[in-house]
């Protein structure tokens, strides 16, 4: 004889679950590339000067901790950023650091070369997508820094050296306010065809939110590869984790941040640090992309950077997970 057995399943949250799923992770990249920017954003605007062996056990510490890239100082003129006047020394001392590359920022062929000089393998420049934050911030012009950057990369390609361009100010600047998509995607195309492989699209004063970052990816998306692309937001006020989560799922899968949510632009006036590393992580943790970076060992280099500073993390992930003694939840 054979028995029906009618078992009773209550399907409707599983399904609303799983359309959730579908949503959230439209469009995500399985892995993530988390640059570090703590040794070089997260460090520059600091007042009191960091001693060189901290940066290079800082340096040392985020590379123990699984992530790929570790930008780590800038070759600028010491006279505008004094905190990384040892940029020679703190690269001679990581050359045998083998497990993540060190870029480093060179504003002209002054500092390209002095660069290449101690040893870095790829460098960066950084442009602005606003005219008076390039002042500020190196000087001169849009028109002229991109000038000066085409012979840098024509150095950096004679001598096979990756380069990363920055765009600074892409939704607003700390002196003309809004700053429309149309800048932002310009610069970052002159970069991409100079022969940046990267572009990092920077929220430098933090002002952004979905409502304009979207506009902003959807402009300069339309100029270069999203695969060459990179976001970098800085959390004045607090948008960072949403801005990235919407870059990620309008297909950028590299970005910037810096642990315990150090930095500022010395030139930049309000505005706060990165978004930290930590928290990045916890996030993508969360929904299941990959960066092969170890949240506990990212926790130790925040814990010591943090010391040396005498304070506080900026990242809420570790100031929650350093109060927590039981296990930390899985979810
Ligand atoms: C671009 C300059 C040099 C122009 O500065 P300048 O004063 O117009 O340049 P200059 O050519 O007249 O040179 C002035 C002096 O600097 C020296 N100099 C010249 N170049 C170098 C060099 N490379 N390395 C070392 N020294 C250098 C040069 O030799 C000279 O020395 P002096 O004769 O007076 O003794 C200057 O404005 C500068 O260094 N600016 C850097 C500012 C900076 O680092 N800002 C922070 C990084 S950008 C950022 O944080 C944003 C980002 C990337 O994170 C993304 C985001 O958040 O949006």
């Amino acid at each position: 004889m054979i028995h029906t057995i009618f078992i009773s399943v209550d399907i409707a949250p599983l399904a609303i679950m799983w359309r959730w799923e579908i949503l959230l992770k439209r469009g995500l990249p399985s892995y993530v590339k988390v640059v570090e920017v703590g040794p070089r954003d997260g460090l520059q605007n600091e007042k009191s000067i960091v001693p060189t062996a901290v940066k290079i056990e800082l340096i040392q510490l985020l590379a123990a901790s699984g992530l790929a890239v570790v930008e780590a100082t800038s070759f600028v003129s010491p006279k505008w950023v004094p905190q990384l006047a040892d940029a020679k020394d703190v690269m001679k001392a990581i050359q045998n650091v083998h497990v993540a590359r060190f870029p480093v920022l060179t504003p002209n062929i002054k500092g390209f070369e002095a660069a290449v000089a101690a040893g870095a393998k790829e460098v960066a420049v950084f442009a602005s997508a606003s005219e008076s934050f390039s002042m500020s911030n190196i000087n001169c012009s849009i028109a002229d820094s991109l000038a000066r950057y085409q012979d840098v990369a024509l150095a950096a390609k004679n001598l096979a050296i990756p380069i990363r361009g920055y765009v600074s100010c892409v939704v607003g600047c700390p002196v003309e306010g809004a700053v429309p998509p149309s800048k932002v995607a310009y610069v970052a195309k002159e970069l991409y065809d100079m022969g940046c492989s990267e572009i990092s699209l920077g929220d430098t004063i933090g002002v952004g939110t979905p409502g304009t970052v979207i506009p902003m990816l959807e402009a300069v998306m339309s100029v270069v590869p999203v695969e060459n692309l990179a976001v970098h937001f800085h959390d004045t006020y607090g948008q960072s984790l949403s801005n990235i989560l919407v870059s990620l799922q309008m297909g950028i899968s590299t970005v910037d941040s810096a642990i315990a949510g150090l930095g500022g632009c010395p030139y930049a006036k309000g505005a706060s640090g990165n978004v930290a590393t930590e928290d990045v992580v916890y996030m993508l943790n969360g929904l299941g992309i990959k960066t092969n970076v170890d949240l506990n060992k990212l926790m130790i280099a925040g814990d010591f950077i943090c010391k040396h500073l005498g304070r506080q993390s900026g990242s809420k992930t570790a100031i929650a997970l350093s109060r927590i003694t039981a296990p930390v939840p899985k979810l």
